[in-house]
């Protein structure tokens, strides 16, 4: 059988075949170091013709002509597309936004896109749901897992704790394409200040990320034990081990909700996506593609029933009320599309 649990630099890889409380295990441990994993990708949780195509369509949504992109233009609801430097992850870092474009498909509705869609994607509905339901299903099962490793103490839910949490449709999650282009010719950049995805972690409870052979560039600043100063670290697309595999492994990190929920003991990790080479080489076009769990907006983030979780509950100041998702997401989106949201603010 192949191993549960390998090693592969700071970020664990795993294999959801295994033995169910062993898996369960093994990720609630790579979510309280790393807060990174790799599940290896064989097509038995999401077929792999599914993860190709969806990049097929990413690609050919990319590469149409503004006219078609403008009219799906990201809106209040975080819904649509967002053009090129919209988006600064890093503004304290940053002098101009990310190098890149994304895509954000919200919850469909009985096979329906809640939004409009581009004329890349409106005979690919059908597909582009299918996938979503399928990054649902792989997100509650490792929901589950963590539920299973928590030894959450639920009655009425047990391991559905967290999935009861992430909805009936259509659901509060993202499914986000990103195009990250190469760099014009002739075009300077500074490296590190001038980056594909300024360093952030993410907002909500755990993200699903797909990555293509031959594109690299996501690197992450590992969480330290002591809190000791801590290196940027690139992830492999394919880390030892996987190198026979029909797809890159699908990373899944833990999101600021999450680690809020389990009083820290799910680590939030910082990453960022650089230009390969520091900018110098003409890089290659990066495609990845990003599902961002989030729990309904209503759900109260109170400490997760859980003897381990107990453990912790002094590192949260009782006296404040917890906070929903909703209210928890608004503050980073406003914090990120300042423009978007300024009016709000008045
Ligand atoms: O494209 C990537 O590899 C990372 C994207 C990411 O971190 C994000 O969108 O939150
Ligand atoms: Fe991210």
């Amino acid at each position: 059988m192949a191993s549960t649990n390998s090693q592969a630099g700071p970020i664990p890889l795993i294999d959801l075949s295994g033995h169910e409380e062993t898996v369960a295990k093994a990720l609630v441990d790579a979510a309280a170091t790393s807060g990174f994993v790799y599940i290896r990708s064989l097509g038995k949780d999401i077929p792999i013709d599914a993860i190709d195509n969806t990049f097929a369509l990413s690609k050919k949504f990319f590469s149409s002509p503004l006219s078609e992109k403008e009219p799906c233009k990201i809106q209040e609801n975080n819904r649509g597309w967002v053009g090129m430097h919209a988006e600064t992850l890093d503004p304290k870092t940053q002098r101009i936004g990310d190098f890149k474009e994304a895509m954000n498909l919200g919850g469909f509705l009985d096979g329906k896109a809640q939004q409009p869609l581009p004329p890349a994607f409106v005979d690919h509905e059908a597909e582009l749901y299918a996938f979503q339901k399928d990054c649902q299903s792989l997100m509650n099962k490792i929901l589950d897992l963590f539920a299973i490793g928590l030894e959450v103490n639920s009655p009425t839910e047990g391991s559905k704790y967290f999935s009861n949490r992430h909805g009936p449709e259509p659901t509060p999650c993202t499914l986000r394409l990103l195009h990250y282009p190469p760099l014009p010719p002739n075009i300077e950049i500074q490296p590190k200040v001038d980056i594909r995805a300024g360093a952030h972690s993410d907002y909500g409870s755990i993200t699903l990320l797909f990555q293509r052979p031959g594109q690299p560039g996501l690197e992450i600043l590992p969480p330290s034990p002591d809190n000791l100063p801590s290196e940027w670290t690139p992830v492999p697309v394919f880390p030892p081990g996987t190198e026979s595999d029909p797809s890159p492994p699908i990373l899944v990190n833990i999101g600021d909700l999450l680690s809020y929920w389990t009083n820290n003991l799910f680590k939030s990790t910082v990453h960022r996506v650089v230009f390969p080479g520091g900018g110098n080489e003409a890089a290659e076009d990066r495609y990845s593609i990003a599902y961002f769990g989030h729990p309904i907006g209503d759900t109260v983030l109170e400490a997760v029933p859980s003897e381990k979780i107990k453990a912790l509950a002094g590192k949260r100041d009782s006296g404040v009320e917890a906070i929903t998702a909703h209210e928890h997401l608004m503050s980073r989106l406003k914090a990120t599309y300042l423009e978007m949201y300024k009016d709000d603010e008045q």
